[in-house]
C-alpha cells in the first residue's frame, strides 16, 4: 500500500459555537485520488481549506511522514509540498496571465524582471494544460474558464506532494474537462497524492481510487471508488434513496410570445441574432463555452455594450442598464455569482432584497425586520442550508450561494427568468430541486431561459433548444430531437443555418 502523504486525525472546525466540521479521520496516500463528496454546505471547502493551511482546525491533527504538521498560512503548507486550487477564482485582473502565474514569486535576471523568461515558461505550462490564452493577456480579457486553467498553472509551477483541486471542472468545457482529467492522471502516475472534491459524480468515478463521504460536517466514511457507482455515492451524500433528477415534463400550452428578441448584436461577441421565449416554455441555450451566450444576454440586459430590439409581451422595451430590466420584468441570475451576483461581504438579507427593494420596503420605509423575514421565507422555499441569519453571502457554501442567488432574482417577481449556468456547484439532490423551481416557473404563466454547458441538463428540462457557435444561433432542437448528438453537432460544426433556425418560432 503507498504511504500517505498526509493524514488528518479527529479534525474538527467550529466558528464560534456553531461546528461546521467534526471528528475527521482521513489519509491521502501517493499516487492515488482520493475524491471528497457531500452535498452542499457538507463541509467539504472547509477541509480542503484545513488541510492546506488557509483555516485553523478548532481541534485534530495532520501528520506528515509520521510527524504532527500545523500549517498556520498557505505558504507554509506550499513549502511542505501541499496545494490547494481553489474554487474560486483567485487572480489578479490587472495583471497579465504570466503575471498572475509567478506573483510573489517573480523571476530576476541580475536584480530585474525577468518577463520574457516568465513569458516563455508561462506558454508552456499553459499549452501543458491545454489552455490557450496569451501569456500576455490581462485576466480580466479572459473567459472564467481560461482563468480556472491559468489558477491550475499556477499550482503546478512547483512540484507539489499532494495537489487539492476543489471542483476545478465547475466551469470547463467537456474538452477542457477531458484535458485536466488527464493531467489529473498524469500526476497521480507520477506519485503525486490528489485530493479531488467534485459534484460531477461521473469524473469521481472515472478517477477516484477511494471516495470519502461528508454529510453535514461528519465523516460518513471512505470507500473503494471503483466499488460505488454514482447512484451510491448520491445516496451516501443524501442519506436516503434519492428520486429522478428530472422532473416530468408535462405538454404545457406554450402559446404567445412573451420576449421577443431582434438583431441581438454584441460586438466581439454576438452578432444579429434573433429569438421569442414563450409564456409557459423553457427555452435552452446550448454551446460551447466561449459560444457568445453569457455575452448575447448580458448584451440584451445592459450588462455590456449591445444593440437589440426587444418586444415583452408585444411591447416594445428599451433597456440601457440592468435596472431597466429588473423594472420590465426580466429576472437575470449570472453565471459569475461571486463576481457578480452577491455582494460577498455583505448580510445574506440584504443581499437578498437588494434588487427588490421597492417590492420589500413599500413606500421607501426600510425596515431590518422585513429583510430578515424575506431571508426566512427564503431560506425555507429553497432550502438554503446555513448555520446562521446572521452570515454574510460569503460564508455560505457555494451552492447555497447559488440558491440565494436564485432567491434574490425571483424575489423582483420577473416573468422572464433568465438563468445562467443553473445549477454550477450545486450537488445532485439540489439540481433536482432547482429543476422543480424552474418548472413551477413556468407552470404560473412565466418564461424560462437555461443557459448550460450541461447537455444533459438542457435535454432534461427544456422545450426546446437553440445552439449558439462563434456568435451565431446554428440551429434549434425540440421534442425527439434533443439528443447530445445533435447539440454537440451544431454547437461545433460548420451545419448551415436555415432561415427557419433564425431563431424566431413560429407559432
Ligand atoms: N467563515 C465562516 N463562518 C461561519 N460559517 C462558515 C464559514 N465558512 C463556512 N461556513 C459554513 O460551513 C459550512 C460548510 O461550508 P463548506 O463551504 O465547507 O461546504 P461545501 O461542502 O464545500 O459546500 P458546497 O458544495 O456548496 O461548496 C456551511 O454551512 C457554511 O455556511
Amino acid at each position: 500500500m503507498p504511504r500517505p502523504v498526509l493524514e488528518a486525525k479527529g479534525l474538527a472546525k467550529k466558528y464560534g459555537q456553531v461546528s461546521v466540521l467534526s471528528d475527521v479521520t482521513l489519509d491521502i496516500r501517493a499516487g492515488e485520488v482520493h475524491a471528497i463528496i457531500g452535498e452542499n454546505g457538507a463541509g467539504k471547502s472547509t477541509l480542503m481549506r484545513l488541510l492546506s493551511g488557509y483555516v485553523e482546525p478548532t481541534s485534530g491533527s495532520l501528520w506528515m511522514d509520521s510527524a504532527e504538521v500545523v500549517f498556520p498560512k498557505p505558504a507554509m503548507a506550499q513549502a511542505s509540498g501541499i496545494v490547494l486550487v481553489h474554487q474560486e477564482i483567485l487572480l489578479a485582473e490587472a495583471l497579465t496571465v504570466a503575471e498572475n502565474l509567478f506573483l510573489g514569486r517573480e523571476l530576476t535576471r541580475n536584480g530585474i524582471i525577468d518577463d520574457r523568461t516568465m513569458q516563455r515558461i508561462t506558454s508552456s505550462k499553459l499549452a501543458e494544460i491545454g489552455c490557450r490564452v496569451s501569456p500576455s493577456a490581462l485576466v480580466r480579457d479572459i473567459s472564467l474558464a481560461d482563468r480556472q486553467l491559468v489558477q491550475i498553472a499556477r499550482a503546478l509551477l512547483d512540484n507539489y506532494r499532494l495537489v487539492i483541486f476543489d471542483e476545478p471542472t465547475a466551469v470547463l468545457t467537456s474538452d477542457e474537462v477531458e484535458t485536466l482529467l488527464a493531467i489529473i492522471v498524469r500526476l497521480k502516475n507520477q506519485g503525486i497524492a490528489i485530493l479531488y472534491i467534485s459534484h460531477r459524480l461521473d469524473e469521481v468515478q472515472r478517477l477516484a481510487d477511494r471516495v470519502t463521504v461528508l454529510r453535514d460536517g461528519k465523516m460518513i466514511g471512505t470507500y473503494p471508488g471503483r466499488t460505488l457507482s454514482q447512484m451510491d455515492m448520491a445516496n451516501l451524500m443524501v442519506g436516503r434513496e434519492l428520486a429522478t433528477l428530472y422532473p416530468k415534463k408535462s405538454i404545457r400550452c406554450i402559446s404567445e410570445p412573451m420576449l421577443e428578441v431582434s438583431g441581438a448584436t454584441v460586438p466581439g461577441f454576438v452578432s444579429d441574432i434573433s429569438f421569442a421565449v414563450h409564456k409557459g416554455e423553457i427555452l435552452g441555450f446550448g454551446g460551447m463555452i466561449g459560444a457568445g451566450r453569457t455575452e448575447l444576454f448580458e448584451g440584451i440586459l445592459g450588462l455590456r455594450p449591445g444593440t437589440a430590439k426587444l418586444r415583452l409581451r408585444g411591447e416594445s422595451i428599451h433597456i440601457r442598464k440592468p435596472l431597466d430590466a429588473i423594472e420590465a420584468g426580466i429576472g437575470y441570475l449570472t453565471e459569475d455569482r461571486k463576481g457578480k451576483g452577491l455582494l460577498l461581504g455583505e448580510q445574506l438579507a440584504s443581499n437578498l432584497t437588494l434588487s427588490a427593494l421597492s417590492r420589500v420596503h413599500p413606500h421607501r420605509l426600510l425596515r431590518k425586520s422585513r429583510d430578515r423575514e424575506a431571508l426566512v421565507h427564503a431560506v425555507d422555499t429553497y432550502d438554503i442550508r446555513l448555520k446562521s441569519y446572521s452570515l454574510q453571502a460569503g460564508q455560505l457554501s457555494g451552492g447555497n450561494q447559488q440558491k440565494l442567488l436564485l432567491a434574490k432574482v425571483l424575489l423582483t417577481n420577473p416573468s422572464v427568468v433568465i438563468i445562467d449556468e443553473p445549477t454550477r456547484g450545486i450537488d445532485i439532490a439540489n439540481k433536482a430541486q432547482i429543476y422543480s423551481f424552474i418548472h413551477k416557473l413556468v407552470e404560473t404563466g412565466k418564461a424560462c431561459i437555461v443557459i448550460s454547458s450541461e447537455m444533459q441538463e438542457l435535454i432534461g428540462i427544456c422545450d426546446r433548444i437553440l445552439v449558439m457557435r462563434e456568435g451565431r444561433i446554428s440551429g434549434e432542437v425540440t421534442g425527439a430531437d434533443m439528443t447530445e448528438n445533435k447539440i454537440a453537432l451544431l454547437a461545433t460544426s460548420n451545419v448551415s443555418m436555415s432561415k427557419e433556425f433564425q431563431g424566431v418560432r413560429h407559432t
